[in-house]
């Protein structure tokens, strides 16, 4: 399986081991930024992970990618944005040749099965996670750890996704089982509402050329 690390060789699945516990953290990356390194920290400090893995991806298969810059170019980026032990920058996405996160969960789960993934998203994930290739299988296949987000905690929370799967709601108290629990098991953490999105650094790169 091909990543990228530092240095730009194509390499394998980070290394796993039976029981590791890892957030898969996808995203466009477009680009990397000060949110999704807290995220990150926050996921692997209250779920009690041993590592998370950013899934760099192709491109999310609902937006327009027209306008993307290349894989490589979001992960170099996005490692000097993640400078952490535990974090690893991958294009897992791009060498597996998925572009849904069931396939690409699908395919980890076969990969490793001896991993103890958890799914990690911000609350603006929720609010659409229903519009998302076989959610409600992909909820099956792994427990989901949803981040507060500024601005979407309410439609995230009151979501067709999130009413569904309400039952497999789990306490915030509870966050270091998440891992271990059997899907699907959901989790809305608190503790961020950061305002930072690509969407607002991509605006004021353009309005920075601009002047
Ligand atoms: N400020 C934030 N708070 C919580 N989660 C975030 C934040 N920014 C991004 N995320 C989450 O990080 C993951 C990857 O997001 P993505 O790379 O699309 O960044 P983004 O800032 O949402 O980009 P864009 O503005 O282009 O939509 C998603 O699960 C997203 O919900
Ligand atoms: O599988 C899907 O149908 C699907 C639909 C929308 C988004 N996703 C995934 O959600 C993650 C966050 O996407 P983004 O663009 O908000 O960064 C990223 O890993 C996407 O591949 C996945």
């Amino acid at each position: 399986m091909i990543i990228r690390r530092e240095g730009g060789d194509p390499l394998r699945l980070p290394l796993v081991a039976p029981g590791l516990k890892v957030g898969l953290f996808g995203g466009s990356f477009n680009p990397a930024h000060a949110a999704h390194r807290e995220v990150s920290l926050l996921a692997l400090k209250r779920l009690r992970l041993d590592r998370v893995w950013w899934l760099v991806s192709p491109g999310n298969p609902l937006k327009d990618n027209s306008h993307l810059p290349t894989l490589e170019e979001r992960v170099v980026f996005a490692r000097t944005v993640a400078a952490h032990p535990r974090i690893d920058v991958t294009g897992i996405e791009a060498a597996l040749g998925t572009r849904y996160t069931f396939e690409t969960v699908a395919a980890l789960r076969a990969r490793a099965p001896q991993v103890r993934f958890v799914w990690i998203m911000g609350a603006d994930n929720l609010t659409g996670f229903h519009r998302w290739q076989n959610w409600r299988d992909l909820a099956g296949l792994l427990p989901i750890a949803v981040v507060d987000r500024m601005g979407d905690s309410l439609s995230a929370t009151a979501s067709r996704a999130a009413r569904a799967l309400a039952r497999d709601r789990v306490e915030e108290s509870d966050a270091a089982l998440l891992p271990t629990l059997p899907p699907p098991a959901w989790i809305f953490l608190h503790g961020m509402k950061s305002p930072v999105s690509s969407t607002g650094i991509r605006a004021a790169q353009s309005a920075g050329a601009a002047d």
